[in-house]
């Protein structure tokens, strides 16, 4: 399968972080955050900061090991967070849907929002700002750095040698 890029600039998140914010006041107040980390952490503070919630709990789920590929291992559950009523659970990115239904099944009151979709974990959203295709990889401010690209004719020049 092709995979594409999609990059995702601090300005870019902080803007969508404050839209999903914006959507989510009308539903609360909430108790508290759960941060699903560690995507989720930036997202949750900004989200924090614009809906007014200060209590923010965090679940840590590893869904890849060596030795146990696919099974998901809560490392870290949400305590704080009971049965999640009255919590909202925040991630950057559903994208098999693996990580949201651990969590889900842990939180089961709470409300699910999550900046970025792919269709796989989509319908275990509650919320989510841009969906984006299944087969393209998005790049998060906290993956990538600006490098050095050298000018297209110098490209050319340096292949020729
Ligand atoms: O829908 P899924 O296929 O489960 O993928 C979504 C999860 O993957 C990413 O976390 P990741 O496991 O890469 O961990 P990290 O946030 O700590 O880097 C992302 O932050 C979500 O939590």
């Amino acid at each position: 399968m092709a995979v594409a890029y999609a990059t995702v600039t601090w300005d870019q998140l902080h803007r969508d972080a404050r839209l999903l914010a914006e959507q989510l006041i009308p539903l609360g107040p909430f108790r508290g955050i759960v941060a699903v980390t560690r995507g989720g952490l930036i997202p949750a503070a900004i989200i924090g900061r614009e809906i007014d919630c200060r209590l923010i709990e965090s679940i840590s789920v590893v869904t890849y090991d060596e030795e146990q590929i696919g099974k998901p291992k809560v490392i870290k559950p949400p305590t704080a967070a009971g049965d999640g009523e009255g919590f909202l659970i925040i991630d950057d990115l559903v994208d098999s849907g693996v990580t949201a239904r651990e969590v889900r099944a842990l939180l089961p009151k709470a409300y699910f929002a999550c900046l970025y979709a792919k269709p796989s974990g989509r319908p275990l959203t509650d919320r989510f700002v841009v969906e984006v295709p299944q087969d393209t990889w998005i790049l998060f401010p906290w993956d990538t750095a600006p490098l050095f690209v050298p000018p297209l004719a110098r490209k050319g020049a340096e292949s020729a040698q």
